[in-house]
């Protein structure tokens, strides 16, 4: 299925130099920066490769739904997205997603499991980009491959029943995959961004903005506001034409706390500051706490305090609260990525809770709001 897509990726175009006569003669800026260009499919043909049939199109456009109904307080379970920090082996994301549908199905009446199905990686400084740019995980960077493999692991995840989240990085990439998307985070590094606010815009699915990596919220309260405004940008279409986009604004945002600068933001007073901030400039009230980044520390373990801590506070009466997040693999803490020594289910970027404290965790969570 994927060798249209590897012959594609095996004919890297270089990009013609400029002539002599082209060249700036005393800087040389004229000389592009680029090396080379590979090509890769467009949207509209990995869609046609991968398609979402029309059962399945219906079981997101429901997935939605359903997120939505919790941000607009008609459901009152709380969202759980909850998932590896990143896929890097869609056999073990895979095998995480059938644990995580049997248990979405037992909790199901207090809370609503979308899994994180992460291939995008922002990095602070240079890293591994996730599988949708590196499936081989060696630097080839065969990124037709990697969007393909993302799509048909997302296509599987909703097959199975579970709703799927993401973040959005590179604005091009949401185009291979955000039919398949009922949840979609803008992360910390690009929350400020005016092209990612944009992107959210148009997006059918309901979007998280994290907190600044500085612990900055007002970023994400002015991102909400963004979001919400239809705006045009230039853009690439399905067919891979130049187009300029009108979106109609995306109402379905909210602000997802994570901590920064490692301290936390998750405790009461955060959150009813954040809340206050929220009501102050006209917005309905509705956060997600990530458990996880700077919010545990780091410290993959203490997402568990988080977790009860914001129990705590729904149970409490903080309405606010309408979702959780948690960073969980197969296996928990984290590895180096060494392509031939990798042990299986384990995290090769932030470290994760294992299968069994994350079973353990939200059958808890369940019980609690119970
Ligand atoms: O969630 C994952 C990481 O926190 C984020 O991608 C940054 O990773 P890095 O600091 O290891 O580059
Ligand atoms: C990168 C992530 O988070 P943040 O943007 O909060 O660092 C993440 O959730 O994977």
């Amino acid at each position: 299925m994927f060798d249209t897509l590897h012959e594609v990726t095996a004919m890297t175009i270089t990009l013609l130099k400029p002539t002599p006569s082209d060249a700036a003669p005393a800087t040389g800026l004229a000389e592009p920066a680029i090396e080379a260009a590979t090509p890769l499919p467009t949207p509209q043909a990995l869609r046609q490769q991968l398609p979402l049939d029309g059962e399945l199109r219906q079981r997101v456009a429901t997935q939605r739904e359903e997120v939505k109904a919790i941000l607009d307080g008609r459901d009152d379970r709380l969202l759980v997205v909850v998932g590896p920090c990143s896929v890097h082996d869609p056999k073990a994301a895979r095998e995480y997603a059938e644990n995580l549908s049997v248990l979405a199905r037992q909790v199901e009446d207090q809370l609503l499991l979308v899994m994180r199905v992460y291939v995008e990686k922002p990095r602070t400084t240079v890293g591994w980009k996730g599988l949708a740019y590196d499936p081989h995980l060696d630097g080839s960077d065969d990124m037709a491959h990697g969007l393909a493999q993302s799509r048909a692991l997302m296509r599987d995840v909703i097959g199975l029943g579970l709703p799927v989240a993401t973040e959005l990085l590179q604005p091009m990439v949401a185009s291979y995959l955000d039919d398949l998307l009922a949840w979609t985070a803008i992360g910390a590094r690009t929350t400020e961004s005016q092209v990612h606010r944009e992107l959210a815009s148009g997006l059918a699915a309901a979007v998280g903005f994290k907190n600044a990596t500085d612990g900055g919220t007002q970023v994400a309260i002015d991102a909400i506001q963004a979001a919400a405004h239809g705006h045009r940008y230039p853009a690439l279409s399905a067919s891979g034409a130049p187009c300029l986009q009108h979106t109609p604004g995306n109402r379905h945002t909210h602000v997802v706390l994570r901590g920064g600068h490692g301290e936390p933001n998750y405790q009461a007073e955060h959150v009813a500051a954040t809340r206050r901030a929220l009501e102050a400039a006209g917005l309905t009230p509705r956060l997600m706490v990530d458990c996880s980044h700077a919010n545990s520390r780091k410290d993959h373990r203490r997402q568990s305090e988080v977790l009860l801590d914001v129990l705590d506070q729904r149970l409490a009466g903080e309405t606010a609260l309408c979702g959780v997040m948690l960073e969980s693999q197969l296996f928990e803490g984290r590895q180096p990525l060494k392509p031939g020594a990798m042990r299986y289910g384990v995290s090769v970027t932030d470290a994760c809770i294992g299968w069994e404290t994350t079973e353990h965790l939200v059958s808890l969570a369940a019980e609690r709001l119970r």
